[in-house]
This record gives structure tokens, C-alpha cells and sequence, in this order.
């Protein structure tokens, strides 16, 4: 695991939360979905970062309370989620699926979430959740009537009824268009910025960019890295690169490539070369330097293994 720093900074909010997470894992029946995780998450916003499958909803589900750890334990301010009521009144949960009943207008949805949570006037704190989310214009129109974005403000605003402290949302910016996205960014900045602890997972990386501060990144059900996004990105970019190299003389520009600082590895092929180098930038600049000198056309250059999988890989591997 490539461990940078536990930068949890936070607004300074009157009463904040910390959710814990020591050694957890859990599997399903043979399937590992989450290997020994440990990870602190404080007021502000935190991003949990990883490809599909990685075992983020898992882990965010056991962090809810929603399902016992296989091994380990996760608290809420030092007392286990699990079977613990008083973690909901304390915790608020977005989940990935969108069950909203679309014949419900936002308010009538965010009141019931209220009267669930038998909160002593349903009505008051649903108006605030409401203007929480900037939906007080749209909320007695059917849900069913709304974009993408809306509902899942409206989804935001039912779980932040009883005005939980951590507030976690599985993939929430899933299907929304730039702009949605840009105001779903804002609503969790502010909340983190209120002191609230936010958690939010993503397999997009700029998603995660934009949005926190911190990242937690997983990959295979294990932590692969955490830390603030510019040291994850510049983990992520400064990983050895592959390229596939095509060239009017291919054998020939394998010699020169040798010579070349930025290249770590050159093979010569059939359909042509492949090449490792350790910086992308470096590599890409100095490649069509070397060709002219060499009087050598390239025909072609591609990058290899780009896939998040692969960089995310790179980061467990590390
Ligand atoms: N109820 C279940 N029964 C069996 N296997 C499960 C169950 N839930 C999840 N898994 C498996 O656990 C692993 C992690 O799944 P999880 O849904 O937590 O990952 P994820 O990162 O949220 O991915 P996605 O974004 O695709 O949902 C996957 O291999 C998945 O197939």
C-alpha cells in the first residue's frame, strides 16, 4: 500500500464526526469484496476512489451500519456501526440504486424520509433539507417529472433530513451531465465545509478531483493509496508508461531509443516496437528528436494499458 498522509482537514464545525475503520474486510461466501482496510475520515470531504468492483458500495454499506465486517470494526466516534440505531440518527447513506418513487413530489418524499426518523417536526426539517439542496422551486413537482440531477438532490435532501453529521453517497454523480455535476460538487463542498464528514465514491478520477481534497483510493477490495489528489495524481502519472511504436525503420530507432535517458525498456516485435519509458512527457517530446536525427518516419504511437484498471494497479503495486 502506498501510504502518503492522513490529511483530514476540516471546516470548523461545532460538532463533527469521525468514522474509524480498523482492519476491515469482508467476503462473500469465497469472494474477498474488501481486504484489511483501515482508514480515518473526519469533517471535510473525502473521495474513495477505484474501478468497478473494487468494493467501495461494500465498504460504504458496512460503514452505514448495513452490514457487519467479516473481520475488524468500524465505529462512529468510537462505537461500531453496527447494530447500533444510534449510528442513523447520526449518519445519512445515499446509495448507488435510485429507488424514488417517482409519483411523490420531492417534498412529500424528503417528509416521509422525516417521519421515518420520527423527528419531532417532520415538517420543519424537511423544509430545511429542502433549502439545503436548493430545491424549495421544484419541490411539489412528481419526482418522476425530474432530471437526473434534481432527484438525486432530492435523494440527498431525504438523507440529510435529520441532519446527520457524516453523510456517505455511492457513486452520486452517476448519469448526470456536466452541469448537474457541477451543482451536486457545490452542495458537498459546502456540507463539507460546514464541518460535516463526507464520503463519496466514484470511479472517475476527475470526478474525485474537482470534489475532494482527500482521496482513498481502492483497488481489488484493498486501499491502494490515500492522501491528498495531487500526490495520487502525480503517482498515477509518474508510473512507467508502454507504447507501441511503428516506424519505417523500426530496428534501426530501437538502437536510438536505447541511448534515450526517459526510455526504460525496448522490445522489438513483429508488428513493431514496444517501448517502456518512465515519463510520459519526456518520452512523447523526445521521440519525433530522435526520428528526425535518425531520419526515421513513425507511423504510429499509442500508448498501451491506459485503463484506469492498470493505473490503479500500478498504485497497488507500488
Ligand atoms: N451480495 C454479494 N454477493 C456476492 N458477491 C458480492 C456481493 N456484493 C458484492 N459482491 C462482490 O464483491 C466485490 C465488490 O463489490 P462492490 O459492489 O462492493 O464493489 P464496487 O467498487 O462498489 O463496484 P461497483 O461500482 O461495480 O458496484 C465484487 O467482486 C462483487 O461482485
Amino acid at each position: 500500500m502506498t501510504t502518503i498522509s492522513a490529511n483530514q482537514t476540516a471546516a470548523t464545525p461545532t460538532a463533527t464526526s469521525t468514522l474509524d475503520l480498523a482492519g476491515v474486510s469482508r467476503w462473500y461466501g469465497n469472494v474477498v469484496a474488501v481486504n484489511d482496510v483501515s482508514m480515518s475520515l473526519g469533517p471535510g470531504v473525502t473521495g474513495l476512489l477505484g474501478p468497478n468492483g473494487a468494493g467501495k458500495t461494500t465498504l460504504l454499506h458496512m460503514m452505514a451500519g448495513f452490514l457487519a465486517p467479516s473481520r475488524g470494526a468500524v465505529s462512529l466516534d468510537g462505537r461500531p456501526t453496527w447494530r447500533n440505531p444510534d449510528v442513523y440518527r447520526r449518519l445519512g447513506l445515499v446509495s448507488e440504486r435510485e429507488a424514488v418513487h417517482t409519483f411523490l413530489t420531492a417534498h412529500e418524499f424528503v417528509l416521509a424520509s422525516a417521519k421515518l426518523h420520527r423527528l419531532p417536526d417532520p415538517a420543519e426539517a424537511a423544509r430545511k433539507a429542502i433549502a439545503l439542496v436548493e430545491m424549495e422551486g421544484a419541490q411539489d413537482r412528481r419526482i418522476g417529472t425530474y432530471s437526473k440531477g434534481m432527484r438525486q438532490r432530492a435523494r440527498v435532501a431525504a438523507a440529510l433530513v435529520h441532519e446527520p453529521q457524516v453523510l456517505l453517497l455511492d457513486e452520486p454523480f452517476n448519469g448526470m451531465d456536466p452541469r448537474q455535476r457541477l451543482h451536486m460538487m457545490e452542495l458537498l463542498h459546502r456540507l463539507g465545509d460546514a464541518g460535516r464528514t463526507i464520503l463519496f465514491s466514484s470511479h472517475i478520477l476527475e470526478e474525485v478531483e474537482q470534489v475532494s481534497g482527500t482521496v482513498q483510493v481502492m483497488v481489488a477490495g484493498r486501499l491502494a493509496a490515500s492522501g491528498d489528489f495531487r500526490t495520487i495524481r502525480r503517482l498515477m502519472t509518474n508510473r512507467p508508461h508502454v507504447f507501441a511504436v511503428h516506424s519505417t525503420d523500426d530496428r534501426a530507432l530501437a538502437v536510438a531509443l536505447m541511448a534515450e535517458a526517459s526510455v526504460t525498456g525496448v522490445e522489438l516485435g513483429r508488428t513493431g516496437l514496444t517501448v517502456r519509458a518512465g515519463d510520459y512527457g519526456a518520452f512523447t517530446r523526445v521521440l519525433p528528436k530522435i526520428a528526425l536525427a535518425e531520419g526515421i518516419r513513425v507511423r504510429q504511437l499509442v500508448p498501451e494499458d491506459e485503463s484506469l484498471e492498470s493505473v490503479f494497479s500500478y498504485l497497488v503495486e507500488a
